[in-house]
């Protein structure tokens, strides 16, 4: 069964008070940072932290490291330290296919996944998300606003291009992908409405960086009851409809066709998950 990914909790790996917190979040997956969130004085502290942490339970959340740019003096060695031991190895600041290229020589065995934040990235994304190693893609919305000079508004109408650009091609390579973070962690509208917008658009989730936001985000994110309740019905009908020999069923004065049973299979498959996470 695919994992959920709907709310991914960035940690900065030199904070061992957060990365022990996390341990009983109900985060679906965790991003131990080494690169932006740890200031250069404490990122050989912060790789010795992350090694020991990640040998504790997180109860099946997806454990994610997200390594400093190979052409910084930490990022060879971060990929060495974490070629095993985690679920996924996420490059930064990915602009091209090859830039992955030297990453999964260093990772031979771990899925990598690519921060989508660079300007060329954007027009690259198709190339990105075809790597063969690649398993997942995140929005990094902060580093691709500074490379375009754009403003923060609370459509996001600069960040559109970009945003969709990845998502089609994440879509098109069968990748993850998931949501830049909103930066301001104690507006509660301000982030209901991101979410709302990136599940609209079709995300599978939205990276946070603070606890406070996991609940708002794993219910955006998660099938709502009705949804579910729809799902049901769409199925039951179109079998019904089938057993008479049609190819089409009528739900709630909608038609009801083997795509749309698709799309009520996954959103029935993907609650499962949910539950089954929760445990
Ligand atoms: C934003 C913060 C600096 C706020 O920290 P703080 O003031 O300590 O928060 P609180 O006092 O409210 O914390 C309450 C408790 O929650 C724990 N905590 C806080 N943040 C996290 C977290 N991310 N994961 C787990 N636990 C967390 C505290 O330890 C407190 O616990 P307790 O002691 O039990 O009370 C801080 O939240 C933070 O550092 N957040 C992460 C920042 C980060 O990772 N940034 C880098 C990623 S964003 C990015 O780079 C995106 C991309 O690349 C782009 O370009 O867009
Ligand atoms: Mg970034």
């Amino acid at each position: 069964m695919t994992r959920p990914y709907r709310s991914v909790l960035y940690i900065p790996a030199a904070n061992a008070r957060a990365m022990e917190k996390a341990q009983t979040l109900a985060a679906d997956a965790i991003i131990f940072d080494l690169e932006d969130a740890v200031a250069p004085a404490e990122k050989a502290g912060a790789r010795e932290l992350l090694a020991r942490a990640l040998l504790a339970d997180y109860s099946g959340r997806a454990r994610i490291v997200r390594i400093n740019g190979l052409e910084t003096e930490w990022g060879e060695g971060d990929a060495r330290a974490f070629a095993t031991g985690a679920d996924a190895v996420l490059v930064p600041k990915v602009s091209r296919g090859s830039d992955l290229d030297r990453v999964a020589a260093l990772v031979p065995d771990a899925p990598l996944w690519a921060m989508m934040e660079t300007a060329e990235g954007m027009l690259n994304a198709a190339e990105i998300a075809a790597h063969p190693r690649l398993q997942g893609m995140v929005m990094g919305t902060n580093d691709l606003a500074k490379e375009l000079n754009s403003r923060f508004r609370a459509d996001r109408l600069p960040m559109m291009a970009g945003l969709g650009l990845c998502l089609l091609a994440a879509r098109a390579h069968g990748r993850v992908i998931v949501d830049g973070v909103f930066n301001a962690f104690k507006d509660e509208d301000g982030l209901r409405f991101e979410c709302e917008q990136g599940r609209d658009m079709g995300f599978d989730g939205k990276t946070l960086i603070h606890p406070a936001q996991l609940a708002i985000t794993n219910e955006v994110f998660a099938p709502s009851e009705p949804e579910i309740e729809l799902a049901r019905r769409q199925i039951a009908a179109f079998d019904e409809a089938k057993a008479q020999g049609k190819g089409v069923a009528v739900v709630d004065g909608k038609i009801v066709e083997n795509l749309h049973v698709e799309t009520a299979r996954a959103t029935l498959a993907k609650a499962a998950a949910i539950a089954e996470l929760a445990g």
